[in-house]
């Protein structure tokens, strides 16, 4: 049974640590900031790749510290992703994260982990978040291209149309509702 219960998060409302400025730490932040960019994230990581540091000049909100893991750098985060190639540093940074009920994830440590980063599919305001349950990332990011190739990049009129007459519909809850599953029953086969 697949137990995950998928949410959106606004990245951009919480202060996230990343700690580890490898190839992992990089996919993580990059991830994050596609999504966000205007989120709050802090790298600490004592050997930090060059791409991060392009990233740091691109974005303010992203701070870079060179540094080891230490648990005062969690104070303040309400999300952590650990990327080191350090097994144990990994399992201690998580154990320091459940005292302090801070969600985390170990990037590559399926056991470790509190919530996964998906694959996701963008197209205007319509995103569509891939999981396989941890068994097939691979599969997830293939599944993300033909998603991504079959949705028309119409799709955003499609919403703001929806949307316009969303907030012009008049009457009680049940009549609106009514009516926009009226219009949008197009949409089904
Ligand atoms: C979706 C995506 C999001 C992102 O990272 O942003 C993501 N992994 C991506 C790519 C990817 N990761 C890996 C490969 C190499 C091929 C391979 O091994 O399959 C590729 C493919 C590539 O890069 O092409 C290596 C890998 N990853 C994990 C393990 C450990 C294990 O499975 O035990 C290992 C083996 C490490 C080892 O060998 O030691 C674990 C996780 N990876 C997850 C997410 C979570 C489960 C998501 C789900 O439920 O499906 C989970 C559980 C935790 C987490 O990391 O959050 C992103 C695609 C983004 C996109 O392009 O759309
Ligand atoms: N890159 C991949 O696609 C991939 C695939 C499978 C598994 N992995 C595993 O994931 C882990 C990370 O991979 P990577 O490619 O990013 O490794 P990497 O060697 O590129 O980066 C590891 C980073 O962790 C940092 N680090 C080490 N000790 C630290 C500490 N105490 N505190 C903070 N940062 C610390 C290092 O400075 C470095 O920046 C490794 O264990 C690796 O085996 C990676």
């Amino acid at each position: 049974m697949n137990t995950l219960f998928p949410i959106f998060v606004k990245i951009e409302n919480l202060q996230t640590l990343v700690v580890g400025g490898g190839y992992v730490g990089l996919e993580k932040v990059t991830a994050l900031l596609s999504n966000a960019p205007d989120a709050p994230v802090t790298l600490v990581s004592p050997a930090i790749r060059a791409e991060l540091v392009t990233l740091a000049e691109q974005h303010t909100n992203l701070h870079l510290i060179y540094a080891p893991y230490h648990p005062n750098y969690l104070a303040g985060n309400d999300l952590v992703i650990v990327a080191t190639n350090d097994k144990a540093i990994n399992a201690q940074i998580r154990a320091d994260c459940k005292n302090r009920r801070i969600l985390v994830n170990v990037a590559d440590t399926p056991d470790l982990c509190d919530f996964y980063l998906s694959s996701v599919v963008k197209k205007g305001d319509l995103k569509i978040a891939i999981s396989t349950n941890g068994k097939s990332p691979t599969f997830a990011k293939r599944f993300r291209e033909i998603l991504e190739d079959i949705l028309p990049d119409s799709l955003q009129e499609t919403l703001d149309n929806l949307q316009t007459i969303r907030n012009r519909l008049k009457g009680n809850f049940q009549e609106k509702l009514e009516r926009l599953n009226e219009i949008t029953k197009v949409m089904k086969p």
